[in-house]
Parts: C-alpha cells; sequence; structure tokens
C-alpha cells in the first residue's frame, strides 16, 4: 500500500534523541520498546510503523525500500556513500567530530601510514584525496587499542569530549569532518509517497529548527 510508512531508526544513542522529534512531527511507539524483543514497532499513526536497527544497517535499508525514511549518523551514510538516497533534514542531535588521531606528542609518519578505522571506505576516500598512501586496517569497535599496540600509526574515529583518546594516550590530528544525525529518504518513496513524506520531513523540521531557536546564543 502507498499510503503506509516505515521509519528505520537507530538504535543506541540517537533513539533517545530521535524519538522526541517524531512525537512533535506526530508519531509516537505505542509499546515500551525497553521491554520487547521486537524489531518492528507499532506507532500512534495505523499507517506509520518504526524498525529499530543498528545505526549502520540503516542506510542499506533505506536504499533497498525496506524503509522509507531513516535516521542515522553523518559517518555512517559518508561510509555507506548515499547511494539511492535523499538527505532532506539535519536533525542536529548526536554532534560529534570525524577526525584522525594518533599517540600523544608523535607526528604522522612521512610516507606510508597504517590507518585503523571502523570507517574504511571514507578512509580510503579521505587518505587518497590528502595525496596520502594509507594502508587500512578495518576494526569493529575500540580503535583507540591499535596505535597502543602497534597494529596502526592513527585511526580515524569519532571524537566528542576527546576523553576516550586521552585516557588511551591518544590525541586529535586532523578533523575529516562535523558530523550529526540526519533524516534520509528512499529516492523512489520521495516520489511515490511524497504526500505522505513530506509533511513527516516538515514538521521534524519545525521541531529542530524550534530547538535551535532555544540554544543560548
Ligand atoms: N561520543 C559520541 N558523541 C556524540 N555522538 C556520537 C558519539 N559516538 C557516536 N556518535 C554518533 O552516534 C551514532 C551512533 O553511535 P552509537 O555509539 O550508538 O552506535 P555505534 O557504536 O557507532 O554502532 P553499533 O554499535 O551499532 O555498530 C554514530 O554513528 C555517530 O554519528
Ligand atoms: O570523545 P569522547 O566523548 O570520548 O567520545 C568518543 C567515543 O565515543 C564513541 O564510542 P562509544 O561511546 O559510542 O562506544 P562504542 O565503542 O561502542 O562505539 C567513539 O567510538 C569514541 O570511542
Amino acid at each position: 500500500m502507498t499510503d503506509s510508512i516505515t521509519i528505520a531508526l537507530s538504535k543506541g544513542r540517537i533513539l533517545e534523541e530521535t524519538l522526541p522529534l517524531l512525537k512533535e512531527a506526530g508519531i509516537e511507539l505505542v509499546d515500551d520498546i525497553k521491554k520487547s524483543r521486537k524489531l518492528v514497532f507499532p506507532t500512534t499513526d495505523p499507517n506509520v510503523r518504526i524498525l529499530i536497527i543498528r545505526a549502520t544497517d540503516v542506510p542499506t535499508y533505506v536504499q533497498y525500500g525496506g524503509a522509507d525514511l531513516g535516521v542515522t549518523g553523518k559517518d555512517v551514510l559518508m561510509e555507506h556513500g548515499g547511494d539511492g538516497l535523499y538527505e532532506p533534514l539535519d536533525l542536529n542531535i548526536s554532534r560529534c567530530r570525524l577526525m584522525t588521531a594518533g599517540p600523544k606528542g608523535q607526528e604522522a609518519p612521512q610516507g606510508r601510514v597504517r590507518v585503523a578505522t571502523k570507517f574504511v571506505n571514507l578512509a580510503r576516500r579521505y587518505y587518497a584525496a590528502q595525496g596520502r598512501q594509507a594502508d587500512i586496517i578495518k576494526l569493529y569497535g575500540a580503535m583507540e587499542l591499535a596505535p597502543i599496540l602497534g597494529l596502526a600509526d592513527e585511526i580515524v574515529d569519532i571524537v566528542d569530549t576527546g576523553n576516550t583518546l586521552k585516557a588511551n594516550g591518544l590525541e586529535p590530528r586532523e578533523l575529516i569532518e562535523h558530523i550529526s544525525t540526519r533524516l534520509v529518504a528512499n529516492r523512489a518513496s520521495m516520489k511515490m509517497k511524497h504526500d505522505r513524506l513530506q509533511p513527516i520531513i516538515e514538521k521534524m523540521g519545525a521541531a529542530v529548527a524550534r530547538r535551535k531557536n532555544a540554544e543560548p546564543a
């Protein structure tokens, strides 16, 4: 049915900040998600259902039309590549920076650099654009360990307060991108279900703007 909408949300830290924005767009979860093992949830709008999945899977579900809308980090979207996705809104939540980092007081090596990261595509593009030769080592978490154990010269990872780097004897080097959470839409859905999606996007946009206006100058 072209009228029904599926929205894929990232579980974890983004979820808590996304739900109030959706509520202001008139979409509220019915179930207590914390007590449930379900992955698909009904909402107060009978034509809208919500998937709660890993942030890294959100672009894939939206790309292939498993979901019409999705919410995930810009870092995840950059790594995915954005194929088949339209990005109508910056939700301005879960803000952080994507950076290179290495052992405190050490310079990055002049020649080939060994880089540990979970953002392998993004890192490959970044070092190539800089004209630097890089061996990219894929890790799934705790990237900070790699330079300490001699696995890599530097890492590409998310930095917020900088506490994780500091606690592990590392320091930030270069800023790759400012990151925030984005609303994405399937390109075909944006055409076929425009009348249903546009009001949701607009109401979420208004909720984001209200929060921005309430921020101290
Ligand atoms: N320390 C942080 N502060 C602010 N935002 C962050 C921070 N770490 C990650 N983010 C943002 O939140 C998104 C989700 O992070 P989260 O830690 O919930 O999942 P993840 O550990 O990256 O994913 P998963 O464990 O599912 O593979 C990231 O993609 C990024 O955009
Ligand atoms: O600069 P900071 O404020 O210390 O934040 C940065 C840390 O936050 C993220 O990890 P997260 O806490 O999400 O744990 P994860 O390893 O499960 O992704 C990221 O991977 C860094 O390790």
